[in-house]
């Protein structure tokens, strides 16, 4: 009798401890218009936080996610694709909601502002209040690979992030206090400037200019995952306060 209360009591245990894990799972996006959206997903799947993973193209598609990555390629193809397709707008709406991640041609992309842009210029769907410097370190085979110290990512010298560089973009100018830098390339690929910026996070956005989904290391991916589960309940537990309030005016209002 005793030893069936206790399997019972396992089973409660086992279905609460599914149901406090499933709250905090998400269902991110990988924008898969052109570029290296293939491996960000395979990257996510290895993420026990990541309930589901899909390949966004549609706007519907971008309903239905809670974090979004932009990939990869080039940027001025993707903004292309993206208009004629008709998710341009949605998906300026979504960056400017909910958690996105740009990496090198999705960097460009999430900054308010570009140099070295396509001729007539291009466009972007914006949020950070950075400006990149487009193909920084020159064409393709000017692309290397550099050891890099990454904020709340990597923990100790010996502990280096491998980011591959591919026709990168840098950020030249930060606008926004709420800008925080969490790498700078330190060593000499870049003999113009001492220290580069090279990823930032302002908000519910993150940036890197490099590629960590063509890397083993998935320490950026659960970084990302994490900061979008964090954000979201923290929005969630606002929402409920100002509804509160709202609550209290009412009962407060003379009838
Ligand atoms: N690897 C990349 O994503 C390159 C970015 C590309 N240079 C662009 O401007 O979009």
């Amino acid at each position: 009798m005793s030893s069936q209360f206790s399997c019972y009591k396992i089973k409660f245990y086992q279905i609460i401890m599914n149901f406090i894990e499933s709250s905090q799972q998400i269902s991110v996006g990988v924008l898969a218009l052109q570029g290296a959206f293939q491996e960000h997903i395979h990257m996510l799947q290895s993420i026990p936080k990541v309930s589901s993973v899909l390949p966004v193209r549609t706007a519907e598609q971008l309903g239905s996610i809670d974090a979004l990555i932009i990939p990869g390629g080039e940027s001025t193809t993707i903004a292309l694709v993206a208009e004629h397709s008709g998710i341009w707008e949605n998906l300026k709406e979504f960056v400017r909601q909910k958690p996105t991640w740009g990496t090198c041609a999705g960097m460009i992309l999430l900054a308010n502002e570009a140099n070295n842009t396509k001729k007539g210029g291009q466009k972007l769907l914006g949020g950070l209040d950075i400006k990149v410097n487009r193909n920084h370190f020159g064409s393709q085979i000017d692309s290397f690979e550099s050891l890099l110290h990454i904020s709340h990512i990597t923990s100790s010298p010996e502990d280096p992030f491998p980011a591959v560089f591919i026709r990168a973009p840098t950020i030249s100018t930060i606008n926004s206090l709420d800008v925080e830098i969490l790498a700078k390339l330190e060593n000499n690929v870049d003999e113009t400037d001492a220290s580069t910026v090279v990823a930032v996070k302002q908000g519910h956005l993150l940036a890197t200019a490099f590629h960590p989904e063509l890397t083993n290391d998935n320490r950026i991916h659960k970084y990302f995952v994490e900061q979008a589960i964090n954000y979201i309940a923290t929005r969630q537990n606002g929402k409920k306060e100002i509804s509160l309030v709202d609550g209290n005016q009412n009962i407060q209002k003379p009838t």
